[in-house]
């Protein structure tokens, strides 16, 4: 089904839910097709009304997909107001993390389809990456819809097992804080290092970028794009040098995923 043609009802939109739904409207999804519920509308959002969105009344008839981005904690009493719409034939995507796929099961009955999506926010410049896990009641024409939906802000990946996804949520839903995180302690580091706050700022930031760029745009690997920045015997290996002993970045990071995993699984049981 062609973007132009799909009815969709979004539920939340926030921070995900507007990066998604801005990528669609760009991509050709009609205004005119889409009802978004939304307790707190930003400016944005009640500007698409003017192009014919309909913002907090519901569809008369069935969407071709629900779009779930509620915070996971009030998932459960978001799909309250909606449940006539978790029939057969519309796809319900939800991209809440730590919400399993029993649960739209318990709420919408056995039969209804479900897409589970993990996006992150990268997709509200097109550079997400999106891994998807599917029920068995999802038609392959509805798991197209749904990988083609999240292809348009981004990458996508289809998982083997739902349980994949609390790993998948640690590391690439959470990942681009983390990474943000290495920009503000880099801009630190540079500070403590004798600039100020703004070079060092400009000079963190444009660093990542570009390295995330090449990551991109080079078909070299991480280990390959590192070790063209380091001479031997150079300032890169001396830095290094403190970033790797005893494998203390993979270290560290492992304890992060680890910890963002076990509270995906604690969401999960909630
Ligand atoms: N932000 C991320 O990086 C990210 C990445 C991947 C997945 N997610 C998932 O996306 C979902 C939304 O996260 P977010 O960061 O956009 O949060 P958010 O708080 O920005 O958005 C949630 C929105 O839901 C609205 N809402 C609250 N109650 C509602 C109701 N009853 N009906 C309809 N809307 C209601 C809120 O007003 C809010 O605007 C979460 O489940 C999160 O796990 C977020
Ligand atoms: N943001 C959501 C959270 O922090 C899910 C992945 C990214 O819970």
């Amino acid at each position: 089904m062609k973007l132009t043609d799909l009815s969709v009802l979004l539920v939340g939109c926030g921070k995900m839910g507007s990066a998604l739904l801005k990528g669609w409207l760009d991509k050709g999804l009609e205004p005119g097709n889409v009802h978004v519920l939304e307790p707190y509308p930003s400016a944005w959002l009640q500007q698409q009304t003017q192009q014919g969105l309909r913002l907090n009344c519901l569809p008369k008839s069935l969407p071709d997909v629900l779009v779930l981005a509620t915070k996971p904690q009030i998932m459960s009493d978001a799909i309250a107001s909606i449940e006539p719409f978790g029939s057969q034939s519309t796809l319900v995507l939800s991209i809440a993390a730590g919400s399993p796929i029993r649960l739209f099961e318990d709420r919408f009955g056995a039969n209804v389809a479900v897409v589970r999506a993990m996006p992150n926010t990268p997709a509200a410049i097109g550079a997400g990456i999106t891994a998807l896990v599917a029920n068995n009641n999802v038609t392959d024409d509805q798991m197209q819809l749904a990988e083609g939906l999240m292809a348009s802000v981004g990458k996508t990946i289809t998982l083997e097992t739902e349980d994949q996804m609390h790993a998948v949520t640690a590391l690439s839903g959470s990942g681009p804080a983390y990474v943000f995180a290495l920009a503000e302690a880099m801009t630190a580091a540079g500070v403590a290092a004798g600039l100020s706050e703004t070079i060092a700022s400009q000079l963190a930031c444009a660093t990542v970028s570009g390295a995330g760029r090449m990551l991109e745009e080079t078909p070299d690997s991480p280990s390959t794009l590192r070790e063209q920045v380091t001479s031997p015997k150079g300032t890169t290996a001396a830095g290094l040098d403190v970033l790797q002993r005893k494998d203390a970045l993979t270290y560290l990071l492992t304890a992060t995923v680890k910890a963002a995993a076990r509270r995906s699984v604690a969401l999960s049981d909630t």
